[in-house]
């Protein structure tokens, strides 16, 4: 009986080894979104690799991904590597199944300015809440780290793994994967030739109390809008009423995307979105959620919606456009007068099915040239795709989602709900298509973690328990 693995006792056995595995972890600022720190996220990998290599993982392989192409300001910036490894073999009497596990290693930025009440990239254990917070601790490296662990928990109980690991674990994620589709189409018939499933840990519980399973995630394409004019910033009482401000413009195009209200104001994108279906409105009523945990998740009552299922058909199953910032622009404490000379404003938007991507790509683009001409500017500008990354959905009912939500059951005692996400990662449907096999999204954190804002953090009770869901869906797949 798999409640009774012994590998289950082992992590609780390994706790304080697994906590400092992660905080020497986090301590590292692999943020893939500052040019500035693509050392540190490259020292992550060095030191992942390390740990595998200890853990017994073989065959580690930093695979190099080359430059990383425009939009960049140092044109010789070399992508972070992606890390693959082995964890056992098939010979002729030990037919395993193989199991491809991918996680990425990099964060999102974090500066102790934005909020923070502890650094973010100093890990902080509250000992009487048993949480633990730092950049990436649920995003996704805490997760990532479980797997390791669940490794180690099965060579220190005597027990051999049943099934063969593979580790495709990333840099890049939280800039739109960068290098990683070539990679595994090229390594479809080479390294990953064995795999039988993927099972991927970067996602969360849609709230804070009941474990989930996730069959879908909403793709994610980001844009940036250049506006330039003046050489240099100018004093706004000097030249403020004679120029053409870049940040002015920019203010325009950027408020005739989207309406406060979320609807997009971009012509044709709701028109690619698939209607919903009879079957799916059935979906929502059974889902464990409410809006008081959206509230407390984001810290206010400002939910556009009132009732859950709006709530989730907006988180899952319709596109959403959000701004998140301007490059360029004065945004300190105090009144500077400037008038900035450039300006970078980025934005993006979550897809779904139907939409067609490269379709939408043109949609914003001439969207944004049409606004632009209207204002007569003589400023230059430009809208471009940063990255991109494709909405996935699958069947969760196939033997790996029957494994994981046995699993779950041993561990939470209750059946997990079934849900789709709004967030994005975007090599998920390219493992299923270049690998054809099926993926698994098996989260370990809660719906109030934090990711991506201040203050992330995630439970230990969530890092423990997920790693002994991890243990025995490893048992339960390799079961014919
Ligand atoms: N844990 C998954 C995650 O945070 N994914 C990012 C991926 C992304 C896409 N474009 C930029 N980053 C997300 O924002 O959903
Ligand atoms: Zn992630
Ligand atoms: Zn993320």
């Amino acid at each position: 009986m798999a409640s009774n693995n012994p590998v289950l006792n082992k992590i609780e056995e390994l706790k304080p080894t697994f906590i400092k595995r992660l905080s020497d972890a986090i301590a590292i600022p692999a943020v893939s979104g500052d040019e500035s720190l693509r050392p540190k996220v490259v020292e992550k990998a060095h030191f992942l690799a390390k740990q595998l290599k200890d853990l017994g993982f073989h065959d580690i392989q930093l695979k190099d991904l080359g430059v990383q192409p425009p939009p960049v300001s140092d044109s010789n910036l070399k992508l972070p590597p992606v890390i693959l490894s082995r964890y056992g073999n098939n010979d002729s009497k030990n037919k395993k199944k193989t199991i491809l596990i991918y996680g990425h290693y990099d964060v999102q930025p974090a500066l102790k300015e934005d909020g923070w009440d502890t650094e973010p990239f100093t890990f902080y254990l509250d000992e009487e809440k048993q949480i633990m917070r730092g950049r990436g601790v649920t995003d996704d490296t805490g997760p990532l780290l479980g797997w390791l662990n669940v490794v180690q928990a099965y060579r220190e109980a005597g027990k051999e793994l049943p099934v063969n690991l593979i580790t495709c674990f990333e840099g890049m994620e939280e800039s739109g994967s960068i290098g990683l589709d070539k990679l595994i189409i090229e390594e479809a018939d080479k390294y990953f030739k064995d795999v039988d499933t993927v099972c991927i840990s970067d996602n969360y519980w849609l709230g804070t109390k009941k474990p989930v399973l996730t069959y879908g995630l909403r793709g994610c394409n980001y844009y940036q809008i250049t506006i330039k004019g003046p050489k240099a910033d100018l004093h706004s009482g000097v030249f403020g009423g004679c120029v053409a401000e870049p940040m002015i413009d920019l203010v325009h195009v950027l408020q005739s995307l989207v309406k406060p209200n979320g609807e997009i104001q971009i012509a044709g994108i709701k028109e690619m979105v698939a209607p919903v279906t009879e079957t799916e409105n059935q979906i929502y009523e059974k889902i464990d959620f409410s809006v008081e945990e959206l509230n407390q998740a984001i810290g206010s009552k400002t939910s556009l919606y009132d009732n859950k299922r709006d709530i989730l058909m907006h988180r899952w199953r319709y596109p959403s456009l959000s701004i998140h910032g301007v490059e360029g622009a004065f945004y300190g404490p105090g009144a500077k007068t400037v008038i900035p000379g450039q300006v970078i404003g980025k934005f993006s938007i979550r897809t779904v099915p139907d939409i067609d991507s490269k379709k939408l790509d043109q949609l914003v683009i001439d969207h944004c040239n049409k606004v632009f001409a209207e204002l007569k500017s003589p400023n230059t500008f430009k809208t471009e795709l940063v990255h991109d990354g494709n909405y996935w959905i699958t069947d969760p009912f196939n033997k790996s989602f029957t494994a994981a939500a046995r699993a779950t059951k041993d561990i939470y005692g209750v059946e997990p709900d079934l849900t789709r996400e709004g967030g994005s990662i975007p090599i998920t449907l390219t493992f299923e298509k270049a690998l054809k096999t099926n993926v698994l999204l098996l989260p370990m954190g809660r719906g109030d973690d934090a990711a991506h804002s201040i203050n992330e953090k995630l439970d230990v009770s969530n890092y423990i328990n997920g790693m002994k869901i991890m243990a025995n869906y490893l048992l339960y797949y390799s079961e014919d």
